[in-house]
């Protein structure tokens, strides 16, 4: 469903210039590095992939090239059989993509945002409206569906996000960081959203930090630093590598080694 080979995002970053000790003031250069550093997996239909690393990993990054908003600078990502080179827009098409910061407009209610994103994918109206019950009805939203989005809760906001993601059908879901920030009722029900989607046939890549949340939710696990892969597997797997006993001591020991273990 997904296939991902040899991608890379290279950004430019500002560092301090030591070349000339001489010179007291401080002085900077700019230099190119790799965020995103020759990364390829593939996921199944049907399967929950979690992206886990520390922070500034890459990890939003390779989500973002992913859903297609950002551009690698080599590499290439298949969706469901489309090939981003080839035709980007049917692959963008099968994606539900949730960014970490999504921020919605507030003073419309759910319903209109739901309904001005259906017509961006052109769907037609009675599709639309049957789609926006459905949606309503998955993520619990019946009841602030016509309130003002600028008035909701954080979790009610969230459901709203990921709802939007929903509304065309697509088969791929992509979630930077979903349950951040939500209390243990809100996130449950996104994490039960996520299991029955996946019984559905529905294939999920989602970041985290949440640990005991990765090791109950993934089929398989990536985990990132410094742009890398270091770890690739069930978390069972993860765990058995590093001999240890649960996810967050498996992050803990594959991150302090870089990417030793995975390299052997
Ligand atoms: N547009 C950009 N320009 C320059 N550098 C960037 C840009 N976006 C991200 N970076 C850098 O790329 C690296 C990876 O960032 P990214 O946001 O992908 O990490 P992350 O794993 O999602 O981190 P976190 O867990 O903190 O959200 C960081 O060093 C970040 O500063």
């Amino acid at each position: 469903m997904i296939e991902v080979n040899n991608l890379c995002k290279s950004f430019t970053r500002v560092v301090k210039d030591e070349s000339n000790k001489k010179i007291k003031k401080l002085k900077t250069k700019k230099e190119d590095f790799l965020a995103v550093d020759n990364i390829s997996f593939s996921v199944k239909q049907g399967k929950i992939l979690g992206i886990l690393g520390p922070n500034g990993a890459g990890k939003t990054t390779l989500l973002r090239m992913l859903a297609g908003i950002l551009t690698p600078s080599s590499g290439n990502i298949k969706i469901a059989n489309h090939d981003y080179s080839i035709d980007k827009n049917a692959a963008k098409c099968e994606i539900g993509y949730l960014s970490g910061n999504t921020k919605l407009y507030g003073r419309i209610s759910p319903r209109e945002l739901l309904t001005t994103f259906g017509n961006l994918y052109e769907m037609p109206s009675e599709k639309l409206k049957q789609s926006i019950e459905d949606v309503s009805e998955v993520m619990d939203m019946k009841n602030f569906i016509d309130n003002r989005i600028e008035n909701l809760s954080t979790g009610q906001t969230q459901r709203t996000s990921i709802a939007r993601c929903l509304i065309h059908s697509p088969k791929v879901y992509i979630f930077d960081e979903p349950t951040l920030g939500l209390d243990v009722i809100s996130s449950q029900s996104i994490i039960e959203f996520m299991k029955n989607e996946k019984k559905k046939g529905k294939t999920v890549i989602y970041s985290t930090h949440y640990m005991e949340e990765a090791e109950t939710l993934c089929d398989k696990i990536l985990m990132i630093h410094e742009g890398k892969i270091i770890a690739n597997g069930t978390s069972q797997k993860l765990k058995e590598d590093t001999q240890t006993t649960n996810l967050r001591d498996a992050f803990i020991s594959l991150a302090s080694k870089g990417g030793e273990l995975y390299e052997k």
